[in-house]
């Protein structure tokens, strides 16, 4: 039972989309992939030449040349892909997909041409590890599966029509490439699957991990590295769909006293406990975030009207439920203070938003704390 809800969690965990900072590292790593395989491309349009130069067929020249050129126009479609500002959610399993399909089609070629050489040829095969290794650089571990998959389905349909149509033993047996054999055919199957294997478990470790990073590991909330990531992408969307986007700053009030009171482990179980009141209050569509000690940052997708409202009703449910340091101890009232700023009405970035919400945030400080200011004095 234990063992079968591991399983289950480790599945959910590995098929789950990566969090916005990974995806963001992703985005820069399909870039890397893109220009990685911009060169390659190039490179390849020197074969058919230096095959040509050293006295191959016409024919075989042409066909070179013509697959070099086909290879460089999609890796320069990839680029241009990779370069927009815009994340296609889609582009790491196409480009994948074509990097394995692209080592598979080199080596159907070879194999009509002669058959050990498609079967047993080492170079080209390795495009396929090469494929399934560079997905780490994209950060999803569904995509590492996937071109892993990918890689190993057409690998064995190409293997399995390849030996089936060879009309003698003979015609596997090659003096340059060796024997085509079931079993070295079987070796280079599960070497693909091991890579894929490892693979993933690299790329789920590095989601892992930059996870961590962009969450505060005293209240489980993303934290300011998250609000960096995630914020270019929000206001996309907000200018896209023309709606209002209003950023919350908020502060507790005289956090320090419960500090001094009760100590400071008292005062990270007060922090928690606000938390769990405003998390418990949140809805759809917004998004809170611990910036620094006792600061949140609260977004929320509606006008700043409205995002008065839902701060000013989440001061009144803090103050409902105070916080009880221990059992039967005196219970702490705890109140917070808010500045809003709306977008794009004052500002698209970051920053600017931060520092309105800010002057904000002091003037409710001024003038007694425990309020919320929408507007400036
Ligand atoms: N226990 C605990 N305390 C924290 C944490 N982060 C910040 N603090 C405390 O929060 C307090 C913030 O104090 P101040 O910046 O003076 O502000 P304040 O007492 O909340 O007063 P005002 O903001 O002016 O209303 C300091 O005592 C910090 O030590 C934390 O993670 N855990």
């Amino acid at each position: 039972m234990h063992l079968a809800r591991q399983i289950r969690d480790t599945l959910r965990l590995l098929f789950a989309q990566p969090d916005e900072v990974m995806l963001e590292v992703g985005s820069g790593g399909e870039l890397i992939v893109a220009r990685l395989r911009s060169v390659v491309a190039l490179l390849l349009l020197l074969l058919p030449l230096i095959n040509a130069a050293g006295g191959g067929s016409v024919r075989e020249t042409m066909i070179g040349l013509g697959g070099a050129v086909l290879v460089n126009v999609f890796a320069l479609v990839w680029l241009a892909l990779a370069r927009r500002q815009r994340r296609h959610r889609w582009l790491p399993f196409a480009s994948s997909a074509f990097d394995v399909t692209a080592a598979s089609a080199v080596l159907v070629v070879l194999a009509l041409n002669h058959l050990p050489s498609g079967l047993n040829s080492m170079v080209v095969w390795c495009g396929y590890l090469l494929a399934i290794v560079l997905t780490a650089l994209r950060g999803d571990a569904r995509v590492t599966l996937f071109a892993g998959v990918l890689a190993l389905v057409e690998y064995i349909v190409l293997a399995t029509i390849a030996i089936s149509s060879a009309s003698s033993p003979e015609q596997l047996i090659s003096a340059d490439y060796g024997a085509v054999t079931l079993g070295t055919q079987g070796q280079r199957v599960v070497l693909l699957a091991i890579t894929t294997l490892i693979t993933v478990m690299v790329t789920f470790r590095m989601q892992r991990v930059v996870e961590m990073s962009g969450t505060d590991g005293l209240t489980g909330l993303p934290n300011r590295v998250w609000l960096l990531h995630r914020f270019p992408r929000v206001i996309d969307a907000v200018q896209r769909d023309g709606s209002s986007l209003s950023l919350a700053l908020i502060d507790l009030d005289n956090f320090k006293r419960v500090n001094d009171e009760v100590g400071h482990r008292a005062g990270d179980r007060a922090l928690k406990h606000v938390v769990s009141i405003l998390r418990e209050a949140a809805e759809p569509g917004e998004n809170l975030v611990r910036i620094g000690g006792q600061e949140f940052v609260l977004l929320m997708r509606k006008p700043i009207g409205s995002a008065w409202e839902r701060v000013d009703f989440l001061r009144r449910q803090l103050l409902q439920r105070p916080f009880e340091p221990e059992r039967g101890g005196e219970p702490f009232r705890l109140s917070l203070s808010a500045g809003l700023a709306s977008c794009p009405q004052e500002g698209t970035d970051l920053s600017r938003l931060l520092r309105r919400a800010d002057q904000r945030l002091q003037e409710a400080k001024r003038e007694g704390r425990n309020r919320v200011v929408a507007r400036d004095g």
